[in-house]
């Protein structure tokens, strides 16, 4: 039976003691209280503390911790951030959580019991992102840079972002230390993206619009970065649309990938933590051995490159990776991958039938029904799924089921602290 009292109740404010039972999907403790399930932000599982109650609906109830009284023997520290909810959690705490989570969504939504094998970790907890975007605004009569708290306008100004590269946070000071020197007026700069290979660090000034000034505050931040370029708002509030225009310094960034090199610009996609990936590439590259691979989804075919199939045709809608990717081929002398511009939903059809394996590597989203349709029309014997949601890889397991089985799963804690991460799984035809 959970613990609840009340110890004050002035106004709407209700702050109770509880126990925790189980830690969510986003990182949360859980408990009831009357009968209403309790997400509690700040809290682990099988923790003691005062919590307010921050929202009341129907069938659940969202609150916050105010103080910790009895704490989870994983838990290695009481601060956290918000973008960082697991910083307070051990490594092994965090890995079976990851465990756990993906075998619950796989079971809840296909009614699949899937044995989850341990979690591809390189044990690092902070400092590994080598891309962060902080955004910008008035605060107390000066421009402020920081991290939104999620669903709200609140911004957070900070001095060091811990998920971040070090490289990234010297120009963190350097953007804090120039924004206190000149008092900018403007209301039009967005936010800033930082991308680093560890040595260099390019500077994506995101802004509304072009406005008097802008060249000052260009020719003021060379002296800082090795790249600089401007990023001007189309029509959303999406942090790079393809507006992107140089204005200073290299136009891209060498990063080295093991064996191979790419070229990274103000939009290319590239991976976030790259010792990660490559610990995740080294799985996909054991699995997809000497296939005739398709890989769906390939922003610079950095998958097809690395892996040792026979033939890779690499299918990507970005026009920018594209063309990185046409350069970097020949500099990491692969000859084994064909670049195809275009979507997968329209592409794969005619590249289909000569491959024997999948790569699918795709946004949130996951996969269309039509491509479902067309893999299972084509028994393609082996699929490597490579998921960042857990709730689209499972609904399109789901879709797959009836032809494939899961031959195994891998949480990839590619984003350490948080409540973020990756999937590999290996589906094969019956
Ligand atoms: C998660 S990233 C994977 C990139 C790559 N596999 C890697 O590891 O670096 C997803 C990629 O899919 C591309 N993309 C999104 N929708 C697409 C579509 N419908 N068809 C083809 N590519 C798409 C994006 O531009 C992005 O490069």
């Amino acid at each position: 039976m959970v613990e609840v009292y009340l110890i004050t109740s002035i106004a709407k404010i209700m702050r109770l003691k509880v126990k925790t039972n189980d830690l969510d999907y986003q990182g949360q403790g859980v408990t009831r209280i009357d009968d209403k399930v309790t997400f509690i932000k700040g809290m682990f599982d099988d923790e003691v503390g005062i919590i307010e109650i921050t929202k009341s609906k129907k069938n659940f109830q969202q609150a916050k911790l105010v103080e910790l009284i009895q704490k989870n023997k994983q838990r290695v520290s009481e601060n956290s951030f918000d973008y960082a909810p697991f910083f307070g959690l051990s490594l092994k705490a965090e890995c079976l959580w990851q465990q756990k989570i993906t075998k619950e969504t796989i079971k809840k939504i296909t009614n699949l019991d899937v044995e989850v094998e341990d979690t591809i970790t390189d044990g690092k907890k902070l400092n590994y992102r080598n891309k962060i975007t902080l955004h910008v605004k008035h605060i107390g009569g000066s421009l402020k840079i920081g991290t939104y708290e999620e669903n709200s306008n609140y911004l957070e100004p900070i001095e060091t972002h811990h998920l971040a590269l070090p490289v990234i946070n010297d120009k963190i000071t350097v953007l804090n230390k120039w924004l206190k020197t000149f008092k900018l007026e403007t209301n039009d700069i967005k936010n800033f993206t930082l991308r680093t290979n560890g040595k260099d660090v390019m500077l994506i000034i995101g802004i509304k619009l072009k406005f008097e000034g802008t060249e000052s505050i260009i020719d003021e931040l060379k002296k800082h970065f090795e790249s600089i370029y401007l990023n001007i708002e189309k029509r959303s509030f999406e942090n790079l649309s393809d507006e992107s225009i140089h204005v200073y310094g290299l136009e891209t960034l060498k990063m080295t990938f093991n064996h191979l090199s790419f070229e990274i610009g103000p939009e290319s996609f590239f991976q976030v933590n790259k010792d990660v990936a490559i610990l995740m590439y080294d799985e996909i590259k054991k699995l997809t051995q000497n296939h005739t691979v398709i890989d769906a989804y390939a922003g610079m075919a950095s998958i097809g490159q690395y892996i040792d199939a026979k033939k890779v045709y690499a299918i990507e809608s970005n026009l920018d990776s594209i063309i990185q990717a046409k350069k970097i081929l020949k500099v990491n002398q692969v000859d084994h991958v064909e670049l195809i511009h275009g979507q997968v939903e329209e592409k794969l059809e005619a590249y289909i039938k000569h491959a024997d394996a999948i790569v699918f590597d795709p946004p949130r989203s996951g996969l269309t029904e039509s491509i479902i349709e067309l893999v299972k029309l084509n028994q393609i014997k082996t699929i490597v799924y490579v998921s960042c949601d857990l709730k689209s890889l499972a609904r399109d397991i789901n879709g797959l089921k009836d032809l494939y089985d899961i031959k195994k799963i891998i949480p990839v804690r590619m984003f350490p602290s948080t409540i973020h991460m990756e999937t590999i799984t290996l589906l094969s035809l019956k």
